[in-house]
């Protein structure tokens, strides 16, 4: 599903109301129709609702749903925010249409002095500003929106919380932004939603289809894609009857250390668990006993020391490589790790302390091989790109990482974020976070690793990989809900994964 910005929303909206063509007075009842629906499905007996109303189009659909709302009985209050002279026409006509209804309660607020109380049962709707927003909130805007977020009120915003920009929030006044507990996006989900510090804002968000024009939807270009299953599926490669185990690629993990060999088993399980044809797993001495035990599908490639990586075998029957889960800092692995980087010219996955080293030693990052994927988590991120104060600039610099360095980068985390070299952000929708445990991200780094084995490109092998350790995460977290689940149960649920997946 592609995300668009605030300016390209406004144009896919003109797009739709020329060539639908539809009355831009009809697009917001069609809007507000599907507002209405939601709530009355949520919120059937119909009870107290106080409706805020900006200058623009979003105080226009709640203009319309307030009046939908008060004929289905709900005892509503609007309240319409006197903050500059403008009103849009179609706010306008929508206050027309209520003027003279005795239906609902209409109150015009000039001053914060006459902002009702708001009641724990009361279903407050925030339809002060919507993707029109140009800056920060101020003065009677400001005070009405503090004032609703001190409320015990149900809050839904109408497509965004008003306060809140779509997508740039660094230089925002945190404290002049709706805290919703529901908010319905129209037609597309906003860039902003998918950050960390904007939940406590968005709270659950839902889509909901407003039948904008799927031409421009189609041709409009955008840096920013949220993955469903639909896609992601169409992304697969077919099996033939005839194919064998070499047809779905060798496959190299360089992993483990003294204390962490659980991390070569896991990655190695997840691995032959997402399609591989053969695996072979590069572990120090120690590590030999326990690998050929506890994963006997894997050929074992053993380490001149016994802690830690120091070497490789021959690469030439690799057809990727992964590097990182378990290993760890020291010296000898930097050394290995020059090497590799030098012969390697098969994709590689790069993950945990073979990032960390990366992001120590900068003069590494010339070295990276084309094509190659990156799989940090916040921390590791930080020490391979650099630092950020808001996910907005890191996301920037993600993109940016990725296209000088031809590569992909995979930020993990809720909504884990996937920038490609040729610019484009895919965000993921699978996870949960029962998921944030250890060893999650060595069943990641084992899953992309089988997947560019087989064939796929880069950064499909990385999409696919963060949706299936998604879906096989929330698989499992209904069967042994989030507190408990481990690293095994995500790869115990990767069969049901692929079966979801293909269905
Ligand atoms: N998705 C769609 O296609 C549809 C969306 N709809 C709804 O329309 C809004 C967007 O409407 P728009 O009128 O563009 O924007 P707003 O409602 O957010 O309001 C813009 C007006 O508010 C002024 N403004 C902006 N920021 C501030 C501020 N901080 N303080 C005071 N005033 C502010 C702005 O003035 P400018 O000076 O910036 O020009 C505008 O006057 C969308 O969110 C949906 O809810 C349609 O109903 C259906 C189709
Ligand atoms: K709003």
């Amino acid at each position: 599903m592609k995300i668009f910005t605030a300016r390209q929303i406004a144009e896919i909206d003109a797009y739709t109301i020329e060539h639908e063509p539809i009355s831009s007075i009809d697009l917001m009842e069609r809007a507000a129709g599907q507002i209405f629906k939601w709530i009355i499905s949520h919120f059937p007996a119909p009870q107290s609702c106080k409706v805020f109303v900006g200058p623009g189009n979003n105080g226009g659909d709640g203009l319309a749903l307030a009046r939908m709302l008060a004929d289905k009985n709900y005892a509503v209050e609007v309240f319409v925010l006197r903050i500059t002279d403008k009103i849009s026409d179609e706010a306008e006509a929508n206050l027309e249409r209520i003027r003279n209804l005795n239906t609902l309660d209409l109150y015009e607020m000039t001053s914060i002095e006459s902002m009702p109380w708001l009641f724990k049962d009361d279903i407050v709707v925030d339809a002060i500003f919507g993707s029109g927003l140009s800056r920060p909130l101020e003065e009677l805007s400001l005070d009405v929106v503090k004032a609703i977020n001190a409320s015990d009120a149900k809050v839904i915003a109408i497509d965004i919380p008003s306060g809140l920009m779509g997508e740039d929030n660094s230089k925002n006044n945190l404290r002049g932004i709706v805290r919703a507990d529901y908010t319905l996006s129209l037609q597309f989900p906003k860039l902003a939603f998918l950050f960390p510090e904007n939940a406590e804002y968005v709270g659950e968000w839902e889509v909901l289809p407003i039948g904008l024009h799927p031409e421009i939807i189609q041709t409009e270009p955008t840096a920013y894609k949220l993955l469903t299953r639909e896609f992601v599926k169409s992304l697969l490669m077919p099996r033939k009857k005839f194919d064998h185990k070499g047809t779905y690629g060798h496959g190299l993990l360089i992993s483990g250390s003294y204390g962490k060999m659980g991390a070569a088993i896991l990655a190695s399980r997840a691995s032959l668990r997402s399609g591989i044809g053969l695996l072979t797993t590069h572990i120090p001495r120690l590590g030999y006993q326990i690998m050929q035990t506890a994963v006997p599908e894997a050929m074992v490639s053993i380490d001149r020391s016994d802690i830690i990586f120091t070497e490789y075998p021959d690469l030439s029957q690799f057809k990727a490589v992964a590097i990182g889960p378990g290993i760890d800092k020291k010296q000898n692995s930097f050394k290995a790790m020059i090497d590799l980087l030098k012969e390697v010219k098969v994709p590689m996955v790069i993950d945990a302390d073979a990032i960390n080293i990366i992001g120590e030693h900068p003069e590494l990052k010339e070295e990276l091989p084309m094509g190659s994927i990156f799989t940090p988590h916040v921390k590791e991120f930080e020490r391979l790109v650099g630092k950020s104060g808001d996910s907005y600039t890191r996301n920037c610099m993600q993109r940016e990482f990725a296209k000088k360095h031809g590569l992909s980068l995979m930020l993990k985390g809720a909504y884990t974020a996937i920038c490609c070299p040729e610019g484009t952000c895919y965000f993921n929708p699978t996870g949960n976070p029962g998921m944030a445990t250890a060893g999650s991200g060595d069943v990641l780094t084992g899953i992309i690793l089988s997947l560019l084995s087989q064939g796929y490109s880069s950064h499909i092998a990385a999409i696919i990989g963060a949706y299936l350790h998604g879906l096989a995460g929330d698989l499992a977290s209904v069967d042994v809900g989030v507190e408990a689940l481990t690293a095994s149960d995500i790869i115990d649920y990767l069969p049901k994964a692929w079966l979801h997946l293909k269905k």
